[in-house]
């Protein structure tokens, strides 16, 4: 049995000043366990809607629940169970690795030994115990990307939303970060990301949404959604088809 445990329900944005909607009456359920990918051109609103999903952002109508809560009652409860690793770094540049971890483990209530413990565990399993006590400001941007991504899950939430994990880093960088996303998946977390990467969506995602406009456009399995694209032969393809070539430059 599928077990939705996020729901978004006719969900509207508007951004203070804009005269546009950024998200325009979407709703979609996601379910335990999936790697959920959203996917969309510049502008489509993956971020709005992510941003909503973590509480960073209120909608301007409609609901969201996280396992059955709203933000809005539940805050704090909420925040117990997710992670967020935003696109844009949220560590300390003039502190060390090992310092930004233990500070951002310290805020989602974890101390002493346990923490400690799971700070040395993470760099180790991100490569990058040899580095842990050299300041961020030192640091390559995909090693910025993986201490960013520790901070994110130090508490081991079950419900893990990432914008754009992989923006701005190498081969090397990506693979040690996309292996211990889908080790953390295996071991029961459920994994929210937006991404611009299709070939790394088509294999990651259980599932997918392509947002443009700030609604949902398709949602279904890659292969799902690859199948009801005539000829497409690639998530790429259907995006084309869906999105459109035309540029998505905005200001
Ligand atoms: N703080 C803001 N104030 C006003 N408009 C905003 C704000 N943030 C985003 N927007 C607008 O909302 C729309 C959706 O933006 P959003 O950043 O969510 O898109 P995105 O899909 O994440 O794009 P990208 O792929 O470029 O990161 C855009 O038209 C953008 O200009």
């Amino acid at each position: 049995m599928n077990l939705s445990v996020i729901h978004i329900n006719n969900v509207y944005k508007k951004y203070k000043g804009a005269d546009v909607f950024s998200i325009n009456n979407l709703s979609l359920e996601i379910n335990k366990g999936e790697i959920y990918g959203l996917l969309g051109p510049n502008g489509a609103g993956k971020t709005t809607l992510i941003s909503m999903l973590c509480g960073l952002l209120k909608p301007t109508s409609g609901q969201i629940t996280i396992k059955g809560l709203s933000f809005k009652d539940n805050a704090k409860q909420i925040k117990q169970t997710i992670g967020v690793v935003p696109q844009e770094y949220a560590l300390y540049p003039t502190l060390t690795a090992y310092e930004n971890l233990m500070y951002f483990g310290a805020m989602y209530g974890l101390s002493g030994t346990d923490l400690k413990f799971k700070v040395t565990e993470s760099l180790e399993h991100l490569g990058l115990s040899k580095f842990q006590n050299k300041k961020i400001r030192t640091f390559s941007g995909g090693m910025k990307r993986r201490v960013n991504l520790i901070a994110g899950i130090l508490h081991q939430p079950e419900i893990l939303f990432l914008d754009e994990p992989t923006v701005g880093v190498d081969v090397q960088s990506k693979n040690v970060i996309m292996e211990h996303l889908k080790m953390l998946n295996k071991n029961g977390t459920t994994i929210v990301y937006t991404s611009h990467h299709l070939n790394e969506a088509e294999t990651f995602c259980s599932k997918v949404s392509i947002i443009d406009n700030g609604s949902i456009v398709a949602s279904g399995t890659p292969k799902e959604l690859m199948q009801n694209s005539t000829g497409a032969n690639n998530l790429e393809d259907v995006f084309i088809q869906l999105t459109g070539e035309a540029l998505r430059d905005y200001a």
